[in-house]
């Protein structure tokens, strides 16, 4: 397992590694011992999540406030998506900034997000499947959106973006309500 820095220290891309043979490959795709050592804390994993998305799908920007707000790892099984984390944490000297990179089922990569950050994805390929584990549950009360277009991110060019009412009208990030 390859653990790559980012720009914003928190954020971890997990890269693990692959068995590949003849029958295909195998690979760890969660190890507790090993992902705790990788991102120097304990962490425990209550929720798993699993959604399947058209191409030009994007869902985003999302997080929950206190206490729940959640801790997501999160990977692309079948397909291509353009991930994002954004550090919304207000007394963090990286606020606003974001960290972006390429999931895939071809580099089953991982993304380790912490608590404090919205996350979003677009949907490069023809469709997505993303699993991700969750470290508080889901909280319909405390969960906010910030619209995808407002972060300063440079998202991955598309023809037309498909998304849900919810993330159509959330605020953007300067009018947004923030966690701690
Ligand atoms: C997030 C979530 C949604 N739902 C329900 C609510 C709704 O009827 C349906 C679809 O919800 P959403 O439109 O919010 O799904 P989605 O846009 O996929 O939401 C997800 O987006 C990504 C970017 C994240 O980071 C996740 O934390 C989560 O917010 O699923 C749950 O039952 N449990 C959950 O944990």
């Amino acid at each position: 397992m390859k653990i790559i820095d980012t720009a914003i220290p928190d954020v971890k891309i997990i890269e693990p590694q692959v068995f590949d043979d003849a029958r295909g490959f195998f690979y760890e795709s969660f190890n507790q011992a090993r992902f705790e050592k990788a991102i120097g804390r304990n962490v425990s994993f209550v929720q798993d999540n699993h959604s399947y998305s058209l191409h030009g799908v994007l869902r985003g920007l999302h997080y929950q406030l206190s206490p729940r707000s959640q801790g997501k790892l999160v990977r692309c099984v079948i397909g291509e998506v353009f991930d994002v984390a954004v550090d919304i944490r207000k007394s963090s000297p990286t606020f606003g900034h974001s960290v972006s990179t390429m999931l895939s089922a071809n580099n089953h990569r991982q993304l380790w997000i912490p608590e404090g950050f919205a996350h979003g994805f677009l949907v490069l390929s023809e469709a997505a499947e993303f699993i991700y584990k969750t470290t508080e549950y889901w909280d319909p009360q405390l969960e906010r959106t910030i619209l995808w277009s407002s972060a300063g991110i440079e998202w991955p060019e598309f023809s037309e973006l498909k998304l849900s009412i919810k993330d159509a009208g959330a605020p953007p990030l300067a009018q947004a309500e923030l966690p701690e």
